[in-house]
């Protein structure tokens, strides 16, 4: 026993000089800390990092410090995870929603040019679409998917006897001439199958919540699957940013040049063109909720010297 109470037991260079006559080997030891060593499950703590190419945001850090309290929102705590950080290099904005029972809002958006997508990963809650007087009404719970048009009026409020959790992302609509803006709807990750990905017999899976060839989306956010031990087998790259939401389990994951452990509850931010790839290595499965721009021409530079 140390002086701060651990315990740090000193293990022979030889452990066979320790086996008692016809005894087994002693078991070797570790440091182990007050309170004892994590459960086996768990990741190390020390997963937060910010790079030139991408940021992981560990889920332990997700935490009342770091939490925002947004104007006409009651009873709710909102964290920022990813925001356009150098002008219009960045498209989107991802926030995680905790709304206490009774809370919510009847002015959420305060920004008419923003589109968003609602996905809820916990409790229940009531959104509502439309003008006061022709308002349709939806019931939230973990699963629920809406997309919301620029300029679309909405209310949500919990209604249910626990937190109601969700995940916001929010980007401003790139319009198109000749191209309405998308209505507004209301799906479930229990309605939509999942998208096998070409020769992986369904171990590597898209949710998807849009149809990729309706021109009027300009973003995406699907929920990917892999089955234990299902890979991305290559890096991808593209000029696409991403957010990705671990819903559940365990991956390695490549981020640029780095493989990063991540697991249920942990962001991941990625600047264009990162490379990444993955290896979902168990025990069970392994999702998350990804967020991609799509389907609009790149922004030319007018500067002329
Ligand atoms: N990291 C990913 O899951 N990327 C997806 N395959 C995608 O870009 O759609």
């Amino acid at each position: 026993m140390t002086s701060d109470g651990t315990t740090h037991d000193t293990v022979s260079a030889d452990p066979a000089a320790l086996r008692p006559a016809g005894g087994p080997l002693p078991s070797t030891s570790y440091h182990v800390p007050p309170g004892g060593l994590p459960p086996q499950t768990a990741l190390l703590t020390d997963r937060a990092m910010f790079t030139e190419a991408y940021a992981v945001i560990p889920s332990g850090v997700i935490r009342d410090i770091t939490a925002s309290y947004l104007p006409f929102w009651e009873g709710t705590r909102a964290w920022v995870l990813a925001r356009p950080l150098s002008g219009f290099a960045e498209t989107f904005s991802q926030y995680v929603m905790d709304v206490a029972p009774g809370g919510g809002s009847d002015h959420p958006e305060p920004d008419a040019a923003a589109e968003g997508v609602l996905f809820v990963v916990g409790g229940e809650g009531r959104l509502t679409l439309g003008p006061e007087e022709d308002r349709a009404e939806h019931r939230l719970e973990a699963g629920t998917f809406v997309y919301l048009p620029p300029g679309q009026r909405w209310t949500l409020h919990n209604d249910g006897p626990e937190t109601l959790g969700f995940h916001w992302i929010r980007k401003a609509y790139e319009r198109v001439e000749g191209l309405d803006a998308p209505e507004a709807f209301v799906s479930s990750d229990r309605e939509v199958a999942p998208t096998p990905m070409p020769g992986t017999d369904g171990r590597w899976a898209t949710t998807r919540f849009v149809d990729p060839g309706d021109l009027r989306h300009d973003m995406h956010v699907n929920v990917v699957t892999f089955e234990p031990g299902a890979v991305i087998p290559f890096a991808e790259t593209h000029v696409m940013e991403h957010g990705l939401y671990v819903l559940e389990g365990k991956a390695v994951y490549r981020l640029n040049t780095d493989w990063v452990e991540v697991e249920a509850g942990d962001f991941m931010w990625l600047r264009a063109f990162c490379p990444q790839a993955c290896y979902a290595g168990g025990p069970g499965r392994f999702r998350y909720l990804l967020y991609k721009d799509v389907n609009r021409h790149a922004r030319l530079s007018r500067t002329f010297l």
